[in-house]
This record gives structure tokens, sequence and C-alpha cells, in this order.
């Protein structure tokens, strides 16, 4: 579904991805695991067409997205949710959910969402900065279901939630899985990834360093915490 291969990424003169090669295959979810500043951020805003310094080959669905504008990567079914989430502080939650065009038959639709997050169905009239970290995380990831993304790359979407909240999202992940969703994600937290994904990349100073599948990387969460130090 994703192949990506020999990518570079450069900030000016500074490189910041060094010949990455990646694939994340049709309802997979894959994680991105390294320090900070390891590039994963910049991996997934290279794929989104956000990070514009780049060279190698990003191919989407059999389509090389080297000259396709950010919009039309969304328009093709790659939903990103940054970091910061994106929530639109003067809109409602249901008119943030509503924002993006719906670009595939695949789209959850609004009923199916408030299903799956009860708690955005409560809160659907409230604006969406007054929704919790855990909350607008949830907002982000059901507007980019609703909008009908076939592949979601989350940049660590658990960073800084409650126990209770990691939770949810997990199950969250793995509902998009069973529903033949893909997802790639950053995720620093070793022991949330090892229970949401098939496979794992490790990225250090802008390079893959290892593949792993969950097995391997479960076998050796120990030392991974130790080396990658996060
Ligand atoms: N806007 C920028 N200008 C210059 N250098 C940048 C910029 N953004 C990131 N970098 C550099 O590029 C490298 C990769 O950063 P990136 O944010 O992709 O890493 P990361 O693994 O996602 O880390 P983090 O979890 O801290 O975001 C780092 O050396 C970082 O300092």
């Amino acid at each position: 579904m994703l192949e990506i291969r020999g990518l570079d990424a450069w900030y000016g003169e500074a490189q910041a991805l060094r010949g990455v090669d990646l694939e994340v295959h049709a309802g997979e979810v894959v994680t991105l695991v390294g320090r900070n500043g390891a590039g994963k951020t910049t991996l997934l805003r290279s794929v989104m067409g956000l990070h514009r310094q780049v060279s190698g080959s990003i191919v989407f669905d059999g389509t090389d997205l080297a000259k396709v504008p950010a919009h039309r990567r969304a328009r093709m079914g790659l939903g990103w949710v940054q970091d910061d989430r994106g929530i639109y502080a003067s809109l409602t939650v249901e008119e943030n959910l509503l924002l993006p065009p719906v670009v595939s038959d695949s789209a959850w639709s609004t009923e199916k969402v408030y299903d799956a997050f009860p708690v955005l169905a409560d809160r659907r009239r409230a604006p969406g900065t007054t929704l919790s970290g855990g909350e607008q995380q949830m907002l982000a990831i059901a507007r980019v279901l609703r909008s009908g993304a076939r592949m979601l790359l989350l940049d660590e979407p658990t960073e800084g939630l409650a126990p209770v909240i990691v939770s949810r999202i997990r199950d969250i992940i793995h509902e998009v899985r069973s529903t033949g969703g893909t997802v790639l994600l950053i995720e620093q937290n070793v022991k949330f990834a090892a229970t949401v994904a098939d496979r794992h990349y490790l990225l250090a100073q802008g390079a893959v360093v290892e593949s792993l599948d969950n097995a391997d990387f479960q076998a050796r969460q120990g030392e991974l915490l130790e080396h990658l130090g996060i």
C-alpha cells in the first residue's frame, strides 16, 4: 500500500532522513520507533507532502507521490493526525469532525463515529478546545476516519495521555485494523507499540536501523528501551 525507497530529507543543509526504505501493507499496523530527533515526524510529513525538501520515492497504492500535492494526497486516502491534533478552537466538535471532505466510500458515517467515540457524541456542540487532550486526540482520529482515510498516519497518538485514554486509543487502532484499515504510527511507548502493531521500524539519526516483527520486538523490549533511551 505504501512503499518508500531511498528517502532522503533535509532542512536546509541539515539531513534529517538518510536512505529510508519502508513498506506498509494494506491492513497492517506499523510503528516508527526512535529517539527524539530520529526523523520520525519528518518521515510522516514527507509522505503527506508537507515536507518538500526530499528525494527518493514514495509510492501509495501504485501512484508515485512525487508530483502529487499535499491536498491531493489526503484525497487519495492518506489521513494525517499531527502531534498537536489540529483541532480548530473556533469550531464545535461536530464542525471539526465534518470539516474535511469525504474522500472514499470507506468513510465512517457520523453515527458510526459517535457509536465508537461516545465522548464525542456527548460533547458534539462544545468548542473543540474545551476537550481534554485525550478527547482532542480521539476527535483528530475520528475526523480522518469520517473522511474515509484508508491509511492513517498518527504522530504519537498516546503522548501525554492518561492510561485509561491510552487504552481507548489502543481499542480504536484495533477496530480500525479489524475493519480493514491501515495504520503507520509514531510511538515512543514501546509497551503500547507492542500491543497494537504487526511490525516496527527503528529509526536512529534519520536512518532505519532495524525492521522487526512484533514477536522479535516484544522479545527485545528491554534491550530496545535501554539502547534507544525511550
Ligand atoms: N523545522 C525544522 N528546521 C530544522 N531542523 C528541523 C526542523 N524540524 C526538525 N528538524 C530536525 O530534523 C531532525 C529530525 O526531526 P524530527 O522531528 O523528524 O524527529 P522525530 O524523530 O520526529 O523527533 P520528535 O519526536 O522530537 O519530533 C532533527 O535533527 C531535528 O532537529
